[in-house]
């Protein structure tokens, strides 16, 4: 069970400006008064009545905390401090000055190969990780892997937002139809049970991405996006993939498969040819 503070987050942090929100609530940049370390202050609101469509279960927060203070990885962002009110809940986590990989690719607008490899070998051992330990993401996308620092030689990978992360207990079926269209598994929309496998489908969809900058299932609307998905409609389109490798194309391929225990794990992935050459 994880264990808040009670009391104003403002006495011990001093805050900043606000460095992003979305579904996961507000996140603003601050700074340890007592040391002036900085890190990122993600404020959730909770729910103020059950039907409420606004702020989050406190349940939800304490699944995204006690998660969070399971995973320890260079890969994973870390947990350091928690605050508690009535109205909402404050996560005191790791400041990562790079921005998301998402915005990096689009300034590149595609990586090579070689780029791509080295911040999926990054994103793997995160995953490997975190399936290792029975957590599966289940919101892996660009938005949340981001960049510790950008304008260096080999930035360094680091996976954010737990917020739809969940404990894999064996026997305990897990089905949600959360998560974005364009990455989303099958077995989401079909609200069948998900896995660690439900992940590497998200991958696989990263991976294509980086290679190309396009979006293998992308249609015009959510709606037919979330129907190439179900059909497994995607192909390697020449006018993208002319310059890209067999084994590239193979690795996309065997993580882009319908039955999630056919798709490779994070484990294999780490060895295919195309990550880990002989
Ligand atoms: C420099 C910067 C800019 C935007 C940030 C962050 C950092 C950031 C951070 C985190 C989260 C959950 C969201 C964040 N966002 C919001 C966008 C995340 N996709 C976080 O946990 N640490 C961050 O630095």
């Amino acid at each position: 069970m994880a264990t808040f503070r009670p009391g104003n987050v403002e006495e011990l942090y001093e805050l900043l400006e606000k460095l992003g929100s979305g579904h996961f609530g507000v996140v603003k940049r601050c700074r340890r008064r007592s040391s002036g370390t900085f890190y990122a202050a993600k404020f959730v609101k909770m729910r103020k009545c059950k039907g409420s469509r606004l702020g989050l279960d406190r349940e939800q927060v304490e699944r995204e905390v006690s998660i969070l203070q399971q995973l320890e990885h260079p890969n994973i962002l870390r947990l350091h401090d928690l605050f508690a009110s009535k109205a909402e809940m404050v996560l005191i986590l790791e400041l990562i000055r790079g921005g998301e990989l998402f915005d990096f690719i689009a300034e590149k607008e595609t990586l090579t190969e070689a780029e791509a490899i080295e911040f999926l070998q990054q994103i793997l051992q995160g995953v490997a990780y975190m399936h290792g330990r029975h957590v599966a993401h289940f919101d892996l996308k660009p938005e949340n892997i981001m960049l510790l620092e950008k304008d260096v030689p080999n930035p360094k990978i680091k996976i954010i937002d737990f917020g739809l992360a969940q404990k894999l207990e064996d026997g305990v079926t897990f089905k949600s139809l959360c998560g974005t269209p364009q990455y989303i598994a099958p077995e989401v929309i079909n609200y069948e049970p998900l896995s660690s496998a439900t992940d590497m489908w998200s991958i696989g969809v990263i991976t294509y991405i980086l290679l190309s900058g396009m979006s293998p299932f992308q249609g015009e609307t959510d709606a037919e996006t979330l129907s190439n998905v179900v059909a497994g409609n995607y192909e390697f389109e020449e006018k993208f993939f002319s310059e890209t490798s067999d084994m590239a194309k193979d690795f996309i391929r065997q993580l882009l498969v319908k039955e999630p225990r056919s798709r490779m794990s994070a484990a294999e992935s780490l060895v295919h040819p195309w990550i880990k050459p002989l």
